[in-house]
């Protein structure tokens, strides 16, 4: 991790209507970091990350991602960045390879010395666990391996920011397991936020966790700090993280 800032948000508000969804959400992320996102459903994650990555408009606040603001990111902007939706589901007669192949035609015009674009299609299948199926339609995959194309297809550009939206929905436990040990290899050129609502996930992976309920960020910190703001209350039972993330949740409904 460096210290130099590649996510700034400041105030960020969202409002559908007469209903604000975002209110007032600040935080950074320094080079290299992986934030997680926790919160329940309709929380505000998926749409804070859709702002983030330029795909909907917010309704105030000020953003910053890789030095831009996002509504106004350019092709080359857009090229450093790596999206994983919550699921790909264009393309169903595509072949994996092919596929993966073609997107990264997309991010070689943006190739630099110290970082090669895109990332060969035939590496990038074989970290992530599809061999077997580069030469198989997509929509012959199963949901696993479709969630782990949807990761390639999130990676070929080889991103400096990621953004991941639930992951490893649907991974087995092996699939779950090489995906962590794929985004700790990213290193510290790659920044990385993601949402889930698998606390043990969460520990992993974050070096940071925000979390969001109702539209605001009721609790960030390291796993650790949010674990030990309720450690102590019993002392044969250490808290752990979802229970820190639970007394947090119910204390923000009340
Ligand atoms: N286009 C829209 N119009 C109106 N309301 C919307 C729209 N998109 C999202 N919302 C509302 O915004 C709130 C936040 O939704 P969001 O998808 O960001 O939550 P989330 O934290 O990602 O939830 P989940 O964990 O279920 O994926 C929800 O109450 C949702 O109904």
């Amino acid at each position: 991790m460096t210290n130099e800032v590649v996510l700034a948000v400041d105030g960020l508000r969202m409002r559908y209507g007469a209903t604000d969804v975002l209110r007032d959400v600040t935080f950074q992320a320094r080079q290299g970091e992986t934030l997680v996102l926790l919160g329940p459903n309709g929380a505000g994650k998926t749409t804070t990350i859709e702002i983030l990555e330029g795909f909907r408009s917010r309704s105030a606040g000020d953003v910053s991602v890789l030095g831009c603001d996002p509504a106004a990111g350019d092709e080359r902007w857009r090229s450093r960045l790596g999206v994983v939706l919550q699921s790909w589901r264009d393309h169903g007669n595509w072949r994996v390879q092919e596929l993966l192949a073609h997107l990264g035609t997309y991010y070689a015009p943006y190739a630099t010395a110290e970082v090669p674009r895109p990332w060969d299609a035939a590496e990038l299948i074989e970290t992530v666990g599809l061999s077997g199926q580069a030469r198989q339609k997509i929509k012959t995959l199963s949901g696993g391996q479709r969630r782990r194309l949807d990761v390639a297809i999130g990676i070929v550009g080889r991103p400096e920011v990621l953004f991941l939206d639930e992951p490893t929905v649907g991974f087995d436990p092996a699939a779950r397991y090489e995906f962590h040990q794929l985004l700790q290899g990213l290193g510290r050129r790659t920044t990385v936020l993601l949402t889930t609502h698998d606390l043990d996930e969460a520990g992993k992976l974050a070096d940071r966790i925000l979390v969001l309920a109702g539209g605001r960020i009721i609790a960030a910190g390291t796993p650790t700090e949010l674990t030990r703001q309720i450690a102590g209350t019993d002392e044969s039972h250490p808290a752990s993280l979802e229970d820190a993330y639970l007394q947090l949740i119910r204390a923000a409904a009340l």
